[in-house]
């Protein structure tokens, strides 16, 4: 695989209009390059097509037109050459599972190796700290400690990229705090390429590499987050970013819906 995870061009996707009505053009010629390792975030107002687009690269939608090469090769639609793993929302895990057996059943779909499972789980269940929880069943577990066994069960079947859609955003502040700081130590650990959709610009400005702010189907700026790494939670810096971010955020949102306060 050479240093291009994503190359994507002129992208488009339309959803049928109902009862005859118009189709819906959600993504208007979206262009994107992703390199390895690196950390993106994608910022923009709601419906603006944010998680269409993750539908569309993890292989869920296959109806799109315009190109997107992976690694050099061209995509599939539905079946990318590279393993993927996608975070949402929700941790949606299987309630009748304890914590290992959820991480089981997605590396046997996976077919992961047999022979490589303890090893995984022993190093993710470490690195998100919940260890000792292996054997509880997620309504045993609070929502932070619910979303960080997604977020093994993700890593356990060595995605190349992980997809995260607001993961983060479903959880109280502190909580959602403490998954940011140990997201980006876990992407140091692990050199994952991450494409992480948020709302939330400061956790955009703390965690990502660039923001691309994205509105009306397009990716409208890109904003370089030049800030050192290993980052400080509360580094004027990235304060000072998020200052620059949330103007800019407001100015694509009001050109989006300008009838909106
Ligand atoms: N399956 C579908 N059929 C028809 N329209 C859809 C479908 N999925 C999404 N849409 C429409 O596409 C637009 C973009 O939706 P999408 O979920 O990608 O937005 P988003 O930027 O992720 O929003 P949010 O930040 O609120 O999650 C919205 O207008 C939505 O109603």
């Amino acid at each position: 695989m050479n240093d291009v995870v994503f190359s994507v061009r002129n992208l488009v996707k339309e959803f049928p209009g109902r009862d005859g009505a118009a189709p819906l053009r959600v993504l208007k010629g979206l262009d994107l390059v992703v390199r390895r390792n690196e950390f993106i975030c994608i910022l923009g107002p709601s419906g603006c097509g944010k998680s269409t687009f993750l539908n569309i690269l993890s292989g869920l939608d296959p109806r799109y037109s315009g190109e997107i090469d992976v690694g050099g090769r061209k995509f599939k639609a539905g079946k990318p050459p590279l393993r993927i793993g996608y975070l949402f929302q929700e941790p949606r895990l299987l309630p009748w599972l304890t914590a290992e057996q959820n991480v089981d059943f997605a590396m046997r779909s996976c077919r992961v190796p047999s022979s490589r499972w303890a090893e995984l789980k022993d190093r993710h269940f470490q690195l998100t700290r919940l260890d000792a929880f292996r054997g509880h069943y997620p309504h045993q577990m609070s929502g932070g400690m619910c979303q960080r066994l997604a977020l093994v069960r993700a890593l356990c079947v060595e995605p190349d990229v992980l997809l995260m859609d607001e993961p983060f955003s479903g959880l109280d502040e502190l909580t959602a705090r403490r998954l940011r700081v140990d997201l980006l130590d876990i992407w140091r650990d692990t050199g994952k390429t991450i494409i992480f959709v948020t709302h939330n610009s400061y956790e955009a400005s703390f965690l990502s590499d660039r923001i691309l702010m994205m509105s009306q189907g397009e990716v409208q700026q890109e904003i370089p987050i030049d800030v050192a790494r290993p980052r400080d939670y509360d580094d004027p810096g990235i304060f000072e970013i998020n200052r620059r971010v949330v103007k800019l955020f407001l100015e694509v949102a009001q050109a989006a819906a300008p009838a909106t306060p």
